[in-house]
């Protein structure tokens, strides 16, 4: 395949306003629970992004009518469901694994073909085929994906082995309509599982939160539409304000609440940067320069993977030695080379550095990483892997001397909202071709 390319040249300090969306994967996932409703639902504030062309696409295939209009998605679902994905969505996005359930309640049968995503770890998805097996659902593994078949779902226990997000979201797009209660122990609260949860009762849902990652589910009959605004990307948000603050310059991010983004607030405040919050927008920066720090990803409301990629571009740009922990995906360092083939100074190990040991110590996956700062970086010919490592390689090369080429653009458009003119906007000089 031939994919765009990105040329950027030295544009100095990143300075200017830029307004996030709703995130890629809140939209899919709404997306994916109106197709449980019996009358039409509205999504609004949702970015242009190539995750909602694949999602859409595959909703259409199924039955469900969509319609865009601006920032506005309208789904309409269908009163014949088609019970499969087809192959040709095999690998494009995760999305399929989500839409077992609801299949399940529409049709009493699914197929969805492999998921994808991006390639950060193995990324296996037993906690969704345990767990709608646990609803009563008779689910079999294939080469090519998982038939599912199930005459009614039927409320259960599930304690995941690890909160993760989109097997929470599975239990949760099953339980809605199953028959009696689910309890969902060990439950990812990423602000994203509390905005679908919202949607799904605002359609009708019973759902109550309770302590200790704990999350109730009484099934109904029957759910209705319902129309929302999706919050703003917290790792859109963080990415511009990083992008700001490792060129020197200072960006204000509109449209993302400050309590999506209290965690990584704080590490960029201890790091020197300095803030200024209000109700509608967040702007960053350092003007006395930054210091090193230890880091580790976590699960919410610790620090998010998904922060990490730009993180470590700013490690590059502080004063010492920094330490990164990813404890979420073993594979996630995986763009590193990339950074360092541009002069970063990045050394990755198999150990658990910078915090206690995670799942992944005595894999042999190279997981954690020290980074040198200051690093004077220069411009490289680098492909993205996936969509975050990707917009690091953006901040790389607006930091480096010399121009830069970047392939696997299309890694970004799946999920940053028009970034060519958010970077435009902001000065960087930057040829898309
Ligand atoms: C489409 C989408 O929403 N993507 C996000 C979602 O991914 P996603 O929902 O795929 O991530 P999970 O939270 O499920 O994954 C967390 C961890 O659990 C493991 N795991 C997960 C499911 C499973 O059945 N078995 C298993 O072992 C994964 O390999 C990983 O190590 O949450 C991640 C963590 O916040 C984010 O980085 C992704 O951007
Ligand atoms: C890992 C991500 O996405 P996906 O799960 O769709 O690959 C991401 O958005 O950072």
């Amino acid at each position: 395949m031939t994919d765009k390319l990105w040329e950027i040249e030295p544009s100095g300090p990143l300075r200017g306003d830029v307004t996030v969306r709703g995130a890629k994967n809140a939209v899919s996932k709404h997306m994916v629970a109106a197709m449980l409703g019996s009358e039409p639902s509205t999504i609004r504030n949702t970015p242009d992004v190539g995750e909602v062309g694949i999602t859409a696409a595959m909703l259409e295939n199924l039955g469900t009518t969509v319609e865009r209009s601006g920032d506005e998605i309208t789904l309409v679902p269908g009163d014949v469901v088609e019970p499969n994905v087809p192959k040709a969505f095999t690998g494009l996005n995760r999305i399929p694994i989500l839409m077992l359930g609801p299949l399940l309640h529409r049709a009493g049968e699914a197929f969805v073909p492999l998921v994808g995503g991006d390639p950060i770890g193995r990324r296996p998805v037993d906690f969704h085929v345990d767990a709608l097996r646990a609803f009563g659902a008779e689910v079999t593994l294939a080469a090519d994906g998982i038939h599912a078949r199930a005459k009614r779902l039927v409320g259960t226990r599930i304690e995941l082995p690890y909160p993760s997000v989109g097997a929470t979201e599975t239990v949760l797009l099953a339980a809605v309509l199953a028959q009696g209660k689910t309890v969902i122990r060990n439950a990812a609260t990423e602000p994203e599982i509390t905005e679908l949860a919202l949607f799904l009762q605002r359609m009708g849902a019973r759902i109550s939160f309770s302590p200790d990652r704990r999350i109730v589910i009484e099934g109904v009959e029957r759910l209705g539409g319902a129309q929302t605004r999706l919050g703003g990307d917290r790792i859109e948000a963080f990415s511009y304000l990083v992008a700001g603050l490792v060129t020197g310059g200072e960006v204000r991010v509109h449209g993302c609440a400050q309590d999506r983004l209290v965690t990584p607030i704080t590490t960029l405040a201890r790091m020197g940067a300095r803030f200024q919050i209000t109700d509608d927008w967040i702007m960053a920066s350092a003007p006395e320069g930054l210091l090193p720090a230890a880091v580790q990803t976590d699960t919410h409301p610790g620090f998010a993977t998904d922060w990490q990629t730009p993180l470590m571009v700013l490690f590059t740009q502080a004063d010492g030695m920094s330490v990164l922990h990813e404890t979420v995906y073993e594979n996630r360092l995986a763009y590193v080379p990339a950074l360092q083939s541009m002069g970063a100074e990045i050394e990755v190990y198999d150990t658990c550095l910078g915090g206690p040991a995670c799942r992944y110590h005595d894999t042999g996956a190279r997981h954690s990483a020290v980074v040198r700062g200051v690093s004077k970086l220069r411009g490289g010919d680098v492909t993205m892997p996936d969509i975050r490592a990707g917009f690091s390689a953006v901040l790389a090369a607006a930091v480096a001397e010399g121009p830069s080429t970047l392939r696997g653009v299309h890694h970004i458009e799946r999920g940053y909202h028009r970034p060519v003119e958010q970077f435009r906007e902001l000065g960087l000089n930057l040829r898309a071709r």
